[in-house]
């Protein structure tokens, strides 16, 4: 990545430190400061080619950044988040960290498919199908300020700090010298051949009806003529998708695609207090033809297929389950898709990893019956989605927190991206129309990476 290329040397320590599986340390410790930093995409930025970073900006203007790993929930492959989220909050509860627990997040993600059978040459090495941790530094920029919770063994938490210290003042460094740099791609290799892979999916579901509704996604690679600029991109997907969730996770042991990052409208599912909120989000239109949405049987169908289902998926973790009666219009600047907003009560002692465990893959990313649509779409695509269509997000101990799901995005490398993106066939789709829908929901990234090429 751009950015690494100046400093590496003042910052190489943070590799060292921060192993992506760390087990779990005897007891941890943690230490909580102020920190003079206004951007942590900077730090991302900087951060992502030398341990693994997680970062995350809300609508709200709320920034997350996790660095290095202090502890993970070492599981098997099969083990749900649930279960990861157990291992990692008891051994927390044991450890001396009870005075800055309410500060205390817990990252993660989970694959689209993460028992899919893996190609070890896959474009996803490295990346873990289903991860929780607690990372070594947790950077939390809300209302103008931002703080930093190291957490480690206690006789070193002064050490931890320093590491980290040289990256933070690298990345104000760069946030001082303001202007950001752009990339232009000339080439766009194998860019939209695709075409008959996609296809021969589409038929098998309009003419051979084998699924009532499965998400057919492309894969698409760019090569550009320069260095990606991470911090550029990043600004860019905030500056055109305010709305959206922007992310980025980086697993620098992939040294072809370290960084997987975009900026999602989707939320899986948020827990506060008690309550859980989710959305349906199916049903796409141009940018300027959302209403018309409200009309067309196909799409609401399409939508009907994810309301219902997740409805069928909370009613068991909620005392209380509503849907809005009909769905509205979320617009976006490359396309307009059908919302209904799903909020529930849960009952006593489910959080939100059960919730997660419920809910993903929802048929908005892999269709109805959930099994047979995971299965068709392994068979048509024939890529590894890895941590596309996948969910992503944070937790408290307390079992609030966010997940959302991971669309509108791209696994980045130094001069390279594989670009993802999809749409949800049912009987009555046409192949034109999907296919301009896909190209639709490739723009996001398109333009943050200024691809000059569109298809
Ligand atoms: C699969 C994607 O998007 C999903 C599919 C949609 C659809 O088919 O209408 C709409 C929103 C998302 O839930 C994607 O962006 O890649």
């Amino acid at each position: 990545m751009a950015n690494d290329r100046n400093e590496k040397t003042s910052t190489h320590d943070c590799a060292a430190s921060a192993q992506p599986d760390s087990p779990m340390p005897a007891r941890l410790s943690a230490a909580f400061r102020t920190v003079d930093c206004e951007d942590l995409r900077v730090v991302f930025a900087r951060s992502a080619t030398l341990a693994r970073s997680y970062y995350r900006s809300t609508a709200a203007g709320d920034q997350l950044l996790g660095l290095g790993v202090a502890a993970s929930a070492r599981a098997g492959e099969q083990d749900s988040i649930a279960s990861r989220f157990g291992a990692l909050r008891d051994a927390l509860t044991d450890a001396d960290t009870l005075a800055h627990q309410d500060k205390i997040r817990l990252l993660g993600w989970s694959a689209f498919d993460p028992e899919y059978a893996r190609d070890p040459a896959s474009s996803w090495a490295g990346y873990a199908r289903r991860e929780i941790y607690l990372p070594e530094i947790l950077l939390r920029r809300k209302d103008g300020k931002t703080s930093a919770l190291i957490i480690g063994e206690a006789d070193k938490l002064e050490a931890i700090w320093q590491r980290w210290e040289a990256l933070l003042a690298a990345a104000a460094r760069d946030h001082r010298s303001g202007r950001l740099g752009f990339t232009t791609t000339q080439s766009a290799d194998h860019l939209w051949l695709d075409r008959d892979t996609f296809c021969y999916g589409v038929e098998r579901v309009t003419k051979d009806h084998v699924a009532p509704k499965v998400v057919l996604a492309r894969r698409v690679r760019l090569d550009m003529t320069q260095s990606i600029d991470l911090r550029a991109a990043l600004q860019l997907l905030s500056e055109s998708y305010p709305t959206c969730t922007r992310f980025a996770i980086s697993s620098p042991e992939n040294e072809d695609y370290p960084v997987f990052f975009g900026a999602t409208p989707e939320r899986l599912a948020q827990v506060k207090d008690g309550e859980v909120h989710t959305m349906a989000l199916a049903g796409t239109a141009k940018a300027n033809e959302g209403d018309a949405l409200l009309n067309k049987p196909k799409e609401l169908e399409e939508h009907q297929f994810v309301v219902d289902m997740i409805l069928d998926s909370l009613a068991p973790y909620c005392s209380e389950l509503t849907s809005d009666p009909t769905p509205k219009i979320k617009r976006l600047t490359n396309v307009s898709h059908l919302l209904s907003d799903i909020s529930g009560r849960l009952k006593p002692g489910v959080g939100l990893a059960e919730v997660v465990d419920a809910l993903h893959p929802t048929p908005a990313v892999c269709g109805t019956p959930r099994k047979l649509a995971r299965e068709l779409i392994a068979q048509f695509e024939g890529f590894d989605r890895g941590l596309y269509a996948g969910t992503f997000g944070w937790m408290d101990l307390e079992g609030n927190g966010e997940f959302d799901v991971a669309l509108r995005c791209a696994l980045a490398g130094d001069t390279q991206a594989l670009l993802f993106a999809g749409a949800g066939i049912t009987r009555d789709s046409d192949i034109e129309l999907e296919w301009t829908e896909t190209r639709a929901k490739f723009e996001p990234l398109l333009r943050a990476l200024a691809a000059m090429v569109l298809g």
